[in-house]
């Protein structure tokens, strides 16, 4: 089983407008609401490929109600463990004519020391048959800094290997606390690490123990680093549409393909690459185009010398 945790989960709004004008007043179709944040969208994209998932997150408030009622309709198998905080929003506006989309995170409302103490015993209690853990997305605010490295410790004591996708000093600290895989993006990482050049600050993250950095590049695809591998994979031509949750179905392809013992990077990195793109074609996060085994066909791979690779991932 793969089993996702999100500890900063948000019902996703997104609208579809023609043309997104900074201060203009835009009228949309009805938008859709739906339980996201990173984790839920891992399982998601696993869960319709056939993989046996688990979602574990918070709940509170009325957004909470909504979120639950929502996961509850997919299908989608998870267990809620209940806190008083609101759960926050995330409101995704998708520009048609420009295929752009313009994301507004809330920051979060951090739970009590007793919730998180109790969605950490869901964890360990579903870790048995477990094959792949999953911790994904942001903390919210005033969140205990030993939560993911509590999240990474109680997984690699069970011997499952935990893939983070997070950003900012929480990256630093998965990457101590031992996380086996890596996900972030190019900005995530210079933020992270300070240091500009892609290759080099996944290597500061396989340096501090990580097994596999996957390092998402947006439109040239998607770079898999370990401390004998670089291998680049993309595709000739970047994909229109909704880029949302590309990141989390990479995610959700290493997770399956971890869950099912593979541990080639090359072969994660065209599944995580396929996944990723055909996320973009989809119009909601979470979701995946049946396109992506073509499309892994159609992958370009490369071996840059770490050297020639660009210095700038802006
Ligand atoms: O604030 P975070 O946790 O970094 O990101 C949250 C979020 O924008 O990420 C997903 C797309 O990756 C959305 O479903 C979700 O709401």
């Amino acid at each position: 089983m793969i089993l996702t945790v999100t500890p900063n989960p948000a019902l996703d709004l997104t609208w579809r407008v023609d043309r997104l004008i900074e201060g203009g007043t835009h009228r949309a179709d009805a938008g859709a609401a739906r339980a996201g944040g990173k984790g839920l969208n891992v399982a998601r994209v696993a869960h319709a490929e056939g993989a046996d998932v688990l979602a574990i997150t918070t709940t509170g408030g009325r957004v909470g109600q909504e979120f639950a009622a929502e996961l509850g309709a997919s299908g989608v198998p998870h267990a809620l463990v209940p806190v008083v905080a609101e759960t926050r929003r995330s409101i995704a506006v998708v520009d048609e004519s420009l295929g752009d989309t313009t994301i507004i995170n809330e920051r979060g409302s951090n739970p009590t020391d007793p919730e998180w103490a109790a969605l950490l015993a869901e964890v360990v209690e579903r870790l048995p048959g477990t094959r792949v853990l999953v911790v994904s997305g942001s903390v919210p605010p005033g969140a205990p800094d030993s939560l993911l490295p509590m999240l990474i410790a109680v997984g690699r004591d069970a011997g499952v290997p935990v893939i983070v996708d997070t950003s900012g000093p929480a990256l630093l600290r998965a990457a101590d606390a031992g996380a086996t895989v890596l996900k972030p993006n190019a900005a995530e990482l210079v933020e992270a690490t300070g240091i500009t050049d892609p290759v080099a600050g996944a290597r500061s993250l396989i340096a501090r123990g990580t097994e596999l950095v996957l390092l998402s590049l947006g439109a040239e695809g998607m770079l898999a680093v370990t401390a004998s591998a670089l291998v680049h994979a993309r595709l000739d031509e970047p994909l229109a549409g909704n880029p949302t949750g590309a990141g989390d179905a990479g995610v959700a392809a290493c997770a399956v393909l971890y869950a099912e013992g593979v541990r080639d990077p090359e072969q994660i990195l065209r599944r995580a690459t396929a996944w990723s793109a055909a996320a973009v074609l989809t119009p909601l996060a979470g979701d995946i185009s049946p396109r992506w085994t073509e499309l892994e066909q159609q992958l370009f791979l490369s071996y840059p010398d770490p050297a020639s690779f660009r210095k700038d991932p802006s």
